[in-house]
């Protein structure tokens, strides 16, 4: 018998999340059943959407999201023993798992795979780079800015996981690059090490005319990672034909009502802008393209990845929480 460990979520979050709201339950886990694999969890991912979905999902749930487990045994002969598994299991040591059709756009419960070829690189960008985050820049970013070479691009949310690889392939594309983030140190890294054309630290600049100096000919796409006054800021300076992907607004996530910020439809009306809001589930279909892309531009060079590593199954509450006060630079994982 083996015995594992979950955190639940028992309570509903009430602004920032509480260490009290979880609970670290331990139970004893029973024989494999046919088609079935025990993991052993090494990598652990905390993302914001923890936050955004508690809300509506029915209390206690055990806490989901993307982690990177090693087969100990197996009654499937397509897991042996050693195969590394990506599921969505979360917050756990050790599972039983089995591969589970998901239907696409579906929340992806259940959701099981070998861990991607990543021709060497950390297994943890199972999570991060080449995981999730990798295919909601890759997916979110491509399919609906659409970006053309020379087009200008600004990116909020820019030195997180998802914003700092959207920053990039932008610049791959051949754009013109500018992210929003919280620090001056995270934008020094963005223009210094990611190649952004700009960065400016959205708690110190007023957006509005830094916006204007760093793009005086407008913006073309915008990556909205965060929501709220800094977007209608955005927005307002967009080109004619602009395009906006609605990634996430984390700017709200902790707050019990949702903010009031500067209405958008003269912006949208008068500059025939194009905004579209998705969540990255929809094209799971298509996740391995992107994968093996991702690979290839990190692989070459072209994409830089950064990972911002806590260690220990009993801190992830901490790593969650700091990723949401914007301790990480790049994508926040936990290693059990
Ligand atoms: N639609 C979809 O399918 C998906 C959406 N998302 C969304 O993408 C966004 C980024 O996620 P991810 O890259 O995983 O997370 P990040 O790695 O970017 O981590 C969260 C970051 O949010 C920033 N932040 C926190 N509070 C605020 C605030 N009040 N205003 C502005 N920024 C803030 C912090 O950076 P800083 O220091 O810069 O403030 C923090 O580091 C989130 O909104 C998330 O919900 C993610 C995955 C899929
Ligand atoms: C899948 C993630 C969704 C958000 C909104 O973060």
């Amino acid at each position: 018998m083996v015995k594992a460990k979950k955190w639940v979520v028992k309570k509903y979050f009430d602004g920032v999340p509480k260490k009290s709201d979880f609970e670290i339950v331990e139970y004893e886990l029973p024989s494999l059943k046919d088609g079935e694999i025990l993991l052993k969890t090494e990598w652990i991912s905390v993302d914001p959407y923890l936050r955004a979905y508690n809300k509506n999902l029915p209390i206690p749930y055990d806490q989901f999201s993307f982690q990177v487990g090693v087969v100990q045994e197996t009654k499937n002969p397509k897991y042996p023993v050693g195969t590394k598994v990506v599921t969505h299991e979360g917050w756990c040591d050790y599972v039983i798992v089995k591969e589970t059709q998901i239907e696409i756009g579906q929340f992806p419960k259940g959701l099981t795979y070998k861990l991607p070829d990543l021709q060497g690189l950390s297994p943890s960008l199972g999570v991060g780079a080449v995981g999730m985050p990798g295919v909601t820049a890759y997916f979110g970013f491509l399919e609906l800015c659409q970006p053309k070479a020379g087009e200008t691009v600004v990116v909020t949310g820019a030195a997180g996981a998802v914003g700092s690889l959207v920053g990039q392939i932008a610049k791959i594309k051949g754009c013109k690059v500018i992210g929003f983030a919280g620090s001056d140190e995270k934008c020094q890294w963005l223009e210094k090490e990611l190649g952004f054309d700009k960065a400016l630290n959205y708690k110190k600049v007023d957006a509005q005319s830094a916006l204007k100096a760093a793009a005086p000919q407008g913006v073309d796409c915008y990556f909205d990672n965060v929501g709220g006054e800094l977007s209608s800021v955005i927005i307002g300076q967009m080109n004619i034909r602009g395009r906006v992907a609605v990634c996430g607004s984390i700017s709200a996530y902790n707050d019990k009502q949702l903010p009031k910020a500067t209405i958008l439809q003269p912006s949208i009306v008068f500059k025939e802008l194009r905004i579209e809001g998705f969540i990255v589930w929809r094209w799971l279909g298509r996740w391995s393209e992107g994968f093996t892309q991702l690979v290839s531009w990190i692989k070459s060079g072209q994409l830089k990845t950064a990972e911002h590593t806590t260690v220990g199954f009993d801190k992830l509450f901490d790593a969650f929480i700091g990723m949401l006060a914007g301790e990480n630079t790049g994508k926040a994982v936990v290693q059990v």
